[in-house]
């Protein structure tokens, strides 16, 4: 797990090994300790080299012992890391960091522990313990602002964003970088330090820095913390351990670092927010009914591809290949699209510090379909009109090379019907990007029923490569994401029709976590982008058959409060009115409208609705159960493989709080019979409303004695399975 061996007489060079990311478990914690007083004691060795195997530094603390998957207290792993950064710090000898992949959460922390750090070009270091419900607490929330000052740390502790090399250079969080071998770089730099006093090294013995604007830094950061976490409790702690540099001795602000820690890792929202890392990872193993998965299908390689449409969609998408170093043609007629992604990159190279040619010489704009007909893969992202689509897709089939990967960016339309358009079904797959495609991390690839793998393998591999978490689903209306929602929109508006008002509304959501409520969301995506969907099922417009009541469809209530609104031109914030008022067309600040109040009064009396008090938990139950209960019924389906595949389209696609770990954990969370009753207590109350019927699954997990979420992707190995 790690050895040292003598390199150039008297460096000791100690290399960590626990791959895949070198994971410091308690026992190679142990091991490494072990090895660093070794080494400290060896007469022949000046100074110590640490550097991880296999091209990674190290990943940080295990997470499978944190969240107790393992069977090591979690404990035990933590004061074995605290132990080890402890020695190396207080080694008497130099020891240098060579860093290179990564140096994530207690990796970093270790580094931090060294006297020295190397960084290679490429490396990226970070304490990401944020985003598992967690703080760093081998020391990082102490030893990170007494090196690069109190605003980065506040920073890069509270929102868990890793850092570049260069940027960790111009930070001062590392002391040199090198784009050549990062061993040699750092042996050579080793023995340059090597009779180096040391006590200014150790950064437990630095005094803090302290601008003289300190204290109110500090109450800004908590303030915005406190806003930003939406209920979230580590990012608040972050911020109140590192505050604890400024004010108290290390070993005390140590302490209150590990009791915050203390509190943290038994909780819940830890646990949900493990969960999700491990369910990120899950949906990246995926497999196909004829036994094509992950492992046995290769991804062809893409190394030119092509966008077709550059509105909000395609251009994000443009950005994105860009972004990952691919070359791109795009098409698209309306030359303000061009202007407005050209400054789209630019303003993308800006922040990575690259020069806006080196992002805009791999765009090629065009008008002529046939310059595509080069790309390994097409993205199409024109507008969401089946018969458009279908053209296009027939067209691009005749026009691109035969063996060209041709992809869909639809957010619900039928991928099979796409690929029957088309001479080569078999390479026709879904890539459902969301908006801002360039900045949401979430792909949902949708795996059409003649999808062959290698179509399947590239988009997803596609996905990891433009930075995001691909999951692959089935073709069915709206897939996993946008078909879950549409019971959970459903259930606000039936509310409102009740005697809710949309702010309550949103207000329930946004206190459960969710960054924006489902109203002030429809706001924002356009109340018309639903309506036109609806107008095609013929729920809504000119093609509802004549004499369907106008709270009626197909037998089944229906609210037609948002076709409404349309009709009244209030298409959210790009109409500057919607379910709320804004400042103006484009306006992004939300408040209630007395117009809709008004509006909302007449139509119930209208159609004899009398309105009634309705509290928080039935807001929370008939939204969220009812989204939950379709995710059931996409599970009874195969459309998802599991419910890792859910929760982790909902986490990253639809604003769901991370901390809550995602429909279906919060469902298993709060316990399936009680949910199950509460459904049947809805559909009881509301016979009409078909969403509301508790599905066979839930029903057949119940009956199974509620096994752990954990257990549900092997117990639907035996249902259908689409995928
Ligand atoms: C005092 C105690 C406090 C300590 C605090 C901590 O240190 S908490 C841990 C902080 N570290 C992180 O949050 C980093 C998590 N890992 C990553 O971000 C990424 O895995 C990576 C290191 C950037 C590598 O990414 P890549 O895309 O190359 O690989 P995968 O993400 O697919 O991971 C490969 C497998 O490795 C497992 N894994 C990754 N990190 C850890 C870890 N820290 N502990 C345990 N296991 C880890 C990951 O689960 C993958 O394995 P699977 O079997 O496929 O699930």
């Amino acid at each position: 797990m790690a050895q040292y061996s003598r390199v150039r007489g008297s460096v000791a060079l100690l290399r960590l090994t626990n791959p895949p990311v070198n994971a410091l478990s308690a026992a190679v914690s142990r091991d490494l300790e072990r090895a660093v007083r070794s080494a400290c004691a060896d007469s022949a060795v000046r100074v110590l080299v640490l550097r991880g195997h296999g091209g990674t530094f190290c990943g940080g603390a295990d997470i499978r012992e944190l969240a107790g998957l393992v069977d090591v207290p979690f404990r035990v792993g933590v004061s074995s890391l605290v132990a080890l950064v402890d020695a190396v710090e207080a080694a008497e000898k130099p020891v240098v960091a060579a860093i290179e992949g990564v140096a994530l959460g207690g990796g970093l922390e270790l580094a931090l522990g060294c006297h020295f750090r190397i960084a290679h070009g490429q490396a990226r270091l970070g304490l990401p313990e944020v985003t598992l419900g967690l703080l760093p607490a081998a020391g990082g929330t102490q030893r990170l602002p007494r090196l690069v000052g109190f605003p980065a740390a506040l920073e890069l502790v509270a929102t868990g964003r890793d850092v570049s090399a260069e940027e960790a250079l111009a930070l001062g969080l590392v002391d040199h970088v090198t784009d050549g071998d990062v061993e040699e770089a750092a042996v050579e730099f080793a023995r340059r330090v090597a009779d180096e006093p040391l006590a200014s090294r150790r950064l437990s013995t630095r005094p803090p820095p302290r601008p003289a604007d300190l204290d109110t830094l500090l109450q800004v950061a908590l303030e915005r913390a406190q806003r930003r976490a939406r209920g979230a409790l580590a990012p608040v702690a972050c911020v109140q351990a590192v505050r604890a540099a400024a004010t108290l001795p290390f070993t005390q602000g140590l302490q209150l670092e590990q009791e915050l820690m203390a509190a943290l890792l038994p909780s819940n929202q830890a646990r949900a927010m493990q969960y999700c890392f491990f369910a990120q990872r899950i949906v990246g193993k995926w497999s196909l009914p004829g036994g094509a998965n992950w492992r046995n299908s290769p991804a062809r390689a893409v190394s030119r591809a092509a966008v077709i449409g550059l509105g909000t969609m395609g251009r994000g998408i443009a950005v994105s290949l860009v972004r990952a170093g691919i070359p791109v043609v795009a098409m698209e007629t309306d030359e303000k699209q061009l202007r407005v992604v050209t400054a789209m990159l630019e303003r993308e190279a800006a922040k990575q510090r690259r020069s806006p040619d080196s992002y805009l010489q791999l765009v090629q704009f065009t008008l002529e379909r046939r310059d595509l007909g080069d790309a390994d893969l097409v993205v199409e992202a024109v507008f969401e009109d089946l018969a458009l689509k279908k053209r296009l897709f027939a067209e691009l089939s005749s026009s691109c090379r035969p063996d060209t990967l041709l992809c869909s960016n639809t957010s619900a339309l039928d991928v099979d019907a796409l690929a029957a358009a088309t001479r080569r079904p078999e390479l026709v797959v879904g890539m459902h990007f969301f908006a801002p495609a360039h900045v949401m991390k979430l792909l949902e690839v949708v795996c059409g029923a003649r999808s062959s793998p290698v179509a399947v393998a590239t988009a997803m591999q596609l996905g990891k490569r433009l930075g995001k978490v691909s999951v692959a689903v089935a073709n069915c209306p709206g897939f996993a994401g946008n078909r879950m929602l549409k019971p959970y929109v459903e259930q606000a508006s039936f509310l409102l029709e009740e005697g809710a008002t949309p702010q309550q509304v949103d207000a329930v959501l946004e206190d459960f976590g969710f960054a924006m409520g489902v109203f002030r969301m429809s706001d924002l995506s356009g109340l018309d982008v639903g309506w036109r969907v609806r107008e095609e099922a013929g729920l809504a417009g000119p093609t509802v058959p004549p004499g369907e009541s106008a709270r009626r469809r197909h037998g089944c209530r229906y609210s037609p409060l948002a076709d409404l609104l349309c009709e009244h031109g209030r298409l959210g914030q790009k109409t500057g009115r919607g379910w709320y008022l804004y400042e103006g067309p484009g306006g992004r600040a939300a408040t209630p409208d007395p117009w809709l109040h008004d509006f909302l009064d007449q139509y119930r009396r209208r159609h004899g609705l009398r309105p009634r008090r309705i509290d928080q938990q039935e807001v929370l139950e008939r939204c969220l159960y009812a989204l939950a209960n379709e995710g059931f019924r996409i599970l009874e389906e195969g459309v998802a493989a599991g419910p890792e595949d859910i929760d982790t389209i909902y986490v990253l696609g639809y604003g769901w709080p991370a901390h809550r770990g995602g429909p279906m954990y919060h469902v298993a969370a709060v316990g399936l019979p009680a949910v199950l009753s509460r459904l049947e207590h809805f559909r009881r109350l509301h016979p009409d409303v078909p969403q509301l019927r508790p599905s066979a699954l839930l029903r057949h997990l119940v009956a199974e004695g509620s096994p752990p979420i954990s257990r549900w992707r092997e117990l639907l190995k035996g249902l259908r399975s689409q995928l």
